[in-house]
């Protein structure tokens, strides 16, 4: 599947959601969306999975718009951060709506992931807890084996057993069939190693969109003087900079080793940390 986004706008009253923002996905991967609080990520996650309109600007899917596109949207799973099902329907219906939903739907990853979550089939939406509500909607994303899955926070109220198991079976179905995974968080250094593309948007545009890899083993924070700092990243791309009593630290593109060699300090950026630095001074 392809999804091309085209100076995709979004705007509530005089605020900009997104705004005019512009990629491509070609592949199946695991991308993680991130960025500060209100910064536009639900808002494209819900244009993309065809529950919302944009403003102007578009998403297309295939060249086909998702916006009650009935046939399209049966390749997109959106797991939210709650609310998504009916809360009188019990865990065997919601199951069931989504396999006749779903064509790609796995029934037996969805018992095999019921009995891993220790749910009950027979209990309704509305009696289960706050984490048990996140595993159906786990179950439901996984299962669906939708080629665009899309995993908005889905996890509120998951202990942190109860998450890793969710890493684990996303990458070994992922492994087994891979599938466009856009998975926005909070909590980006627990899950980060699964990303294989990382995109940030901060005030409803994309700040950056970069491979991990790259980001793990071809950047560093760069630490010394300003004038030895400015002098070593002056041909190098720099994703930030900032200076704190006479001291400059900027994220670069390098090995650490070329900046060792100049006298520096250099460090490997965690991607939470790198997000909150291409973020900070911005928004909450
Ligand atoms: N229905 C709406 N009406 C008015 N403003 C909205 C609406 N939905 C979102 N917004 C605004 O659009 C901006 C982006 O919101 P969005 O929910 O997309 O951010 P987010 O990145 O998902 O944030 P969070 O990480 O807090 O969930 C925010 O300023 C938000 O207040």
């Amino acid at each position: 599947m392809e999804i091309s986004v085209k100076d995709l706008t979004k705007k509530y009253k005089d605020k900009y959601a997104l705004d005019h923002v512009s990629f491509s996905i070609l592949e199946p991967k695991i991308y993680g969306l991130l960025g500060r609080n209100g910064a536009g990520k639900t808002t494209f996650m819900e244009i993309l999975a065809g529950h919302i309109l944009a403003t102007s600007g578009e998403i297309t899917i295939n060249n086909e718009n998702p916006f009650d596109n009935q046939h399209l949207i049966e390749s997109i799973c959106l797991i939210k951060e709650g609310n998504n099902f009916k809360r009188d329907l019990s865990i065997k219906n919601v199951l069931c709506i989504y396999s006749m939903f779903y064509p790609t739907w796995d029934p037996d990853l969805a018992e095999e992931l019921v009995k891993i979550y220790g749910l009950d089939k027979k209990a309704k939406v509305k009696t289960l807890s706050k984490g048990m509500e996140s595993a159906l909607g786990i179950i439901v994303g996984l299962s669906s084996k939708a080629p665009i899955t899309i995993f908005d926070e889905p996890y509120i109220g998951l202990d942190a057993a109860a998450r890793r198991r969710f890493y684990e079976i996303l990458l070994e179905e992922y492994e087994k069939e891979k599938r466009i995974i856009i998975f926005s968080t909070h909590l980006i250094d627990e899950v980060s190693l699964l990303f294989e593309e990382i995109l940030i948007i901060q005030d409803g545009r994309l700040i950056l969109r970069e491979e991990a890899d790259v980001l793990r083993h071809s950047t560093c924070a760069v630490t010394g003087s300003i004038q030895q700092v400015e002098a070593f990243s002056k041909d190098k791309k720099v994703l930030n900079k900032k200076e704190l009593a006479g001291m400059m630290t900027a994220f670069v593109y390098c090995r650490k080793e070329e900046a060792v060699a100049e006298g520096l300090k250099a460090e490997g950026i965690p991607v939470q940390e790198l997000m909150i630095h291409l973020t900070e001074n911005k928004g909450a």
